[in-house]
């Protein structure tokens, strides 16, 4: 038997999937690490706590599993998107990555767009928001310019991970896609954006397909995670893309809910034609040549575990979600908005936060975490309204990330979407999205669309309950109202944040 593994490099962990030639998942392994925010609206990681957690994940997936080392023939990635890895000529991080949740760069992003006006949609196909890379980067050469004169090229995180597993530097064009710098139809990276920025095109590292292999395991990794120099290593893509793929979602009319640290709501799209203006995101797909929509909750499972490190300090999520079922849609008339970060869908703002409204006397903890859960989801909605207000049928959601653990918040999502929700085996979409363009890759199927045959496997579908439905529908006009209700306050509110 042959075997390979996929590697989700995600914000609260990574983990590590092994999967046999039948799409059967025979071991997983994970490893967490922390987030540190030494400012409000500030978001980085250590690139080396991501390569660490990598290879020990990797050796307990392979003592776990117990099979020959030479029968894992290949390894690929799905990772965070967007954020900033600053290399030196030796290859060393210079500083602490930049992460997507980080919002510091708002003044960078007005610069951008004075600097290229609309040119900047046509070409990447997205605005300026603060997540994206090109900000990060311009953010790093203007307020530390003495770090900055170290870095020599730029990767994203799964990059670095992929780059001291193999000794190789390169980027896919999905996760590329994320940076502002890739000119998204034609696949390249944009002359015209950075020369607007002044960045010199040796910045940019080699683009690849996400199922191209990069290379092979450098010894001192296949001795340390228990490979061998044999396994091929594959470019990978962004955890969203390879969501899609680990999903199956690699057709028209297909949509996808991720709620990871972040929420996503995903169409995919198979020619560059279809033009949202910027108002939802537009990415190069894990597939070759196919492209995706999606809007993006900055804060959706991070809400979820910001409550529970917070007010179940211990606690598991199932400890904290007893009883959920037993409280009603609309929790006794608590809201919840999620921007505990900010937002990026449909309100791209870096100042506002997060609001519970009608804090009533009866109310318990479990309605303040049933009320986190329906903002999360209203949030999401807010995309899938969009989605179908461009004209998109959204009748059918496969929902995958940590969120899909839950089965009320499952139900829930069917009865706000009033779309059916399709839950599968496994909730590690991106991780799946991984093995599978490393299987394709090693050439065990002739497309990915063959591999999701075998690989997609669904478990579950919840169908949208009227009474619910109804009553989600009038509570999510009055959750629309509260970003334009609370915008203010929060501008008078930021001073006092650190
Ligand atoms: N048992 C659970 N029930 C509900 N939500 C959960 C559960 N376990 C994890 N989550 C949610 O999933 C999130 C993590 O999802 P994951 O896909 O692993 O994130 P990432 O890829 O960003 O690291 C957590 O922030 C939490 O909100
Ligand atoms: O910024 C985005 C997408 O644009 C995020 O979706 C990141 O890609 C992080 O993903 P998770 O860690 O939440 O999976």
């Amino acid at each position: 038997m042959s075997y390979v593994i996929g590697i989700d490099l995600g914000t609260s962990a990574v983990k590590a999937l092994l999967l046999d030639k039948s799409g059967t998942i025979i071991a997983e392994a994970s490893r967490e690490y922390p987030l540190i925010h030494e400012h409000s609206g500030w978001s980085e990681q250590l690139p080396t706590d991501w390569v660490d957690g990598t290879l020990v994940a990797i050796r307990e997936l392979v003592q776990t599993a117990g099979v020959p080392a030479d029968s894992i023939e290949g390894i690929s990635f799905s990772g965070q998107m967007h954020g900033l890895v600053l290399l030196d000529e030796s290859g060393h991080p210079v500083r602490n990555a930049i992460l997507w949740n980080d919002t510091r760069t708002t003044l960078e992003c007005r610069e951008i767009e004075q600097l290229l006006g609309s040119v900047l949609l046509t070409i990447t196909r997205n605005p300026a928001l603060e997540g994206f890379t090109l900000p990060k980067i311009l953010w790093v050469r203007k307020h530390e310019p003495e770090i900055f004169a170290q870095a020599k090229i730029f990767v994203l995180p799964k990059d670095y991970v992929r780059y001291r597993l193999t000794g190789e530097l390169h980027m896919d064009y999905s996760d590329a896609a994320g940076t502002l710098l890739l000119d998204v139809a034609n696949k390249a990276w944009s002359e015209t954006v950075l020369q607007a920025v002044g960045l010199p095109i040796s910045f940019c590292p080699p683009l690849v397909e996400s199922h191209a292999q990069t290379g092979t395991l450098l010894p001192e990794v296949a001795a340390s995670t228990g490979l061998t120099t044999a396994t091929k290593v594959f470019a990978g893509g962004a955890d969203n893309a390879c969501g899609a793929i680990g999903s199956g979602i690699l057709k028209d009319g297909l949509t996808m809910c991720s709620i990871g640290t972040s929420g996503v709501i995903l169409s995919y799209e198979q020619g560059s034609g279809n033009d949202f203006q910027g108002k939802v995101h537009f990415f190069n797909h894990g597939k070759q040549d196919a492209f995706y929509a999606m809007g993006v909750t900055l804060a959706a499972g991070y809400s979820l575990s910001w409550f529970k490190n917070n007010f179940a300090k211990g606690e598991s999520f199932d400890e904290l979600l007893k009883g959920l079922e037993d409280v009603r849609p609309g929790a006794n008339g608590l809201l919840f908005t999620p921007y505990l970060v900010g937002e990026r869908t449909p309100h791209p703002d870096a100042v506002i936060r997060g609001s519970f409204i009608g804090i009533d006397g009866s109310h318990e903890r479990i309605h303040f975490a049933r009320a986190v859960m329906e903002g999360i989801t209203f949030s999401l909605n807010e995309s899938v309204h969009m989605f179908r207000q461009a004209g998109k049928t959204v009748d059918t959601i496969i929902s995958i990330g940590g969120g899909a653990q839950n089965p009320v918040w499952l139900q829930m999502q069917a009865d706000i979407f009033n779309a059916d929700v399709v839950a599968l085996e496994n909730e590690q979409g991106p991780g799946l999205g991984a093995a599978m363009l490393a299987a394709y890759g090693c050439g065990w199927f002739e497309s990915l669309e063959a591999c999701a045959d075998q690989f997609v496997k669904i478990a579950s579908t919840y169908k949208p309950e009227s009474e619910a439905v109804e009553a989600y529908a009038g509570l999510f006009q009055i959750y629309q109202e509260v970003y334009a209700q609370t915008k203010g306050l929060n501008e008078s509110l930021k001073s006092y944040r650190n």
